[in-house]
């Protein structure tokens, strides 16, 4: 299978899953998986199973060579039937194949129908084609075999890897920006998501084009008679393309700040009336808006797909003490999420800075819930939020091990556990809410006549209520509310105390 130009590098341990139905993250761990990285003569059921899927390889697949290409130029993602590639560089077995867990998932979300997952065990990603090129032509057997087409590889490729991979497996071959960039365009609803979203992707093609481009004229050039002749009208029209979307990036950037500024009107609306702030923030998938729905009754989508929630929501709330505040959805993290994406997604996460309280959500059922709550942390970090008080919502209580909860809520200073979807641990997550949030800063004394009804409200919503009585002349209140509320309430402090 080696070649002369593939040498010691693709004779390292080479693992491969073999992954039937990836279904979601969670599921995949279930799955069989067969590592095959044993010396040669160690022979089991996998390596048969590659023999024959060798003898298979000249029958099946053909329809998938790349006919048209303006597709691999302008990089439509109609993702059907994918095969996964991961390179595994550091860490352990099962690291790598939760990354490769979470990439058949995010797929899935994106609409693709998995068929096979590949890991090479490399120092590092190939510079050519990412996986050594002895394996890229092992790969090109199995996207034959099972008749992908499309490669999925589990990283940034460079521009000029993708092209490499592409001619030797001769499909589509995209990687996991490009993936996660697809989702976001399917799932985005709000004007200011999607254009955010055909920003970020706007900005990921951009220095890729000059590379389909070549590979283009390659083709076309044939056996490299074509020359200039051929090649001048592809390179003209590169650079039309690359200065139409230049254009529209700059249109879209103007868009995205206008609407920015009303959004930030309402923010700041919400400021003014010190209506406390809670943001739910965690990994993609741990059940915020879940938890949302829970805490609010809100009708918030809730999906198990990964990035179910691409527009921020903000409800009302009360506390059991009858405060008010906000509470934020927000969009999902995950790990190593484009460059250009968390660019794009900064205003969500400006919100959460912003915050008075920030819910880091966690699924407690999922493998590697450290590893998520640390990835989450870091774009906290990010986005200079560390300074907001967090309360660790371990969720999903009712299908984790009660053992990694035990480990979690040690680790965790100050974390629950909950269950969205029972219900169980909300209540003492509510009370923990009402503990946590900033609390108002004046005390006040004052008599409101019963015509002023609507300033007693307020003090219940906005401020906390010490002691309440009803007399002849209106209600005698004392409580801790915000300045503003202080201000309004002045005229009704009585002369005499
Ligand atoms: N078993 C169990 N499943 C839950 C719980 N909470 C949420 N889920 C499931 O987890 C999946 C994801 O829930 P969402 O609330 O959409 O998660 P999210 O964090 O908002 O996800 P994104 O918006 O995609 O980032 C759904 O299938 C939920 O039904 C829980 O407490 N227990
Ligand atoms: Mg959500």
């Amino acid at each position: 299978m080696t070649s002369s130009s593939s040498p010691s590098q693709d004779e390292q341990s080479f693992a491969e899953t073999r992954t039937e139905s990836l279904r979601a993250a969670d599921a995949l761990m279930e799955e069989d998986v067969a590592w095959s990285h044993e010396i040669d003569t160690e022979r089991d059921g996998d390596q048969f199973d590659r023999s024959e899927r060798a003898a298979l390889r000249r029958v099946a697949g053909l329809s998938t060579e790349l006919e048209d290409v303006t597709e691999v130029e302008y990089r439509q993602l109609r993702l059907e039937r994918v095969v996964l590639v991961g390179v595994w560089t550091s860490g352990t077995v099962q690291d790598s194949e939760n990354s490769l867990a979470e990439l058949a998932a995010l797929a899935e979300t994106a609409g693709a129908l998995v068929l096979d997952g590949v890991i090479q065990r490399r120092d590092k990603p190939d510079p050519a084609t990412f996986i050594g090129s002895g394996k890229a032509r092992e790969l090109r057997d199995i996207v034959l075999e099972t008749g992908a087409d499309t490669v999925v590889c589990d990283g940034e490729l460079g521009p000029g890897q993708l092209i490499a991979l592409e001619d030797v497996v001769k499909v589509k071959v995209v990687d996991r920006t490009a993936l996660i960039l697809d989702i976001f365009a399917q799932h985005a609803k709000s004007r200011e998501g999607k254009a955010q979203v055909a920003l970020a992707q706007m900005q990921y093609m951009l220095p890729r084009l000059r590379g389909w481009g070549q590979s283009l004229s390659r083709q076309m050039g044939g056996g490299g008679g074509g020359g200039m002749a051929t090649r001048g009208p592809g390179e003209t029209k590169i650079e039309t393309d690359r200065r139409r979307i230049r254009e529209k990036m700059a249109k879209m950037r103007r868009e995205i700040a206008e609407m920015k500024t009303g959004r930030e009107i309402k923010r700041q609306e919400r400021r003014r009336n010190k209506v406390p702030s809670v943001a739910i923030a965690g990994y993609t998938n741990a059940g915020k808006s879940s938890l949302l729905n829970r805490l609010t009754g809100a009708g918030v989508l809730v999906e198990n797909a990964l990035f179910a929630t691409l527009d921020p929501t903000v409800r009302r709330a009360e506390t059991p003490s009858g405060r008010l505040y906000t509470l934020a959805d927000t969009v999902g993290f995950v790990r190593h999420l484009p460059h250009h994406l968390v660019e794009a997604f900064r205003s969500t996460m400006e919100e959460v800075g912003e915050s008075d309280l920030i819910l880091h959500v966690v699924d407690g059922s999922h493998p590697a819930p450290e590893e998520q709550l640390a990835a989450v942390r870091e774009v906290i970090r990010d986005v200079g939020a560390l300074d907001v008080p967090e309360i660790v919502v371990i969720n999903k209580a009712d299908a984790a091990d009660p053992l990694v909860l035990q480990r979690l809520l040690r680790i965790e200073r100050h974390a629950i556990a909950v269950s969205a979807r029972t219900g169980k641990g909300i209540d003492e997550l509510l009370a923990l809410i009402d503990v946590e949030l900033p609390r108002p800063e004046v005390e006040i004394e004052v008599l409101v006549p019963y015509t002023h009804g609507g300033l007693v409200s307020r003090v219940h919503a906005e401020g906390e209520v010490l002691s309440e009585e009803h007399t002849t002349e209106g209600t005698l209140l004392k409580a801790r509310v915000h300045e503003e509320l202080a201000a309004a309430l002045a005229p009704y402090v009585p002369a005499t105390r």
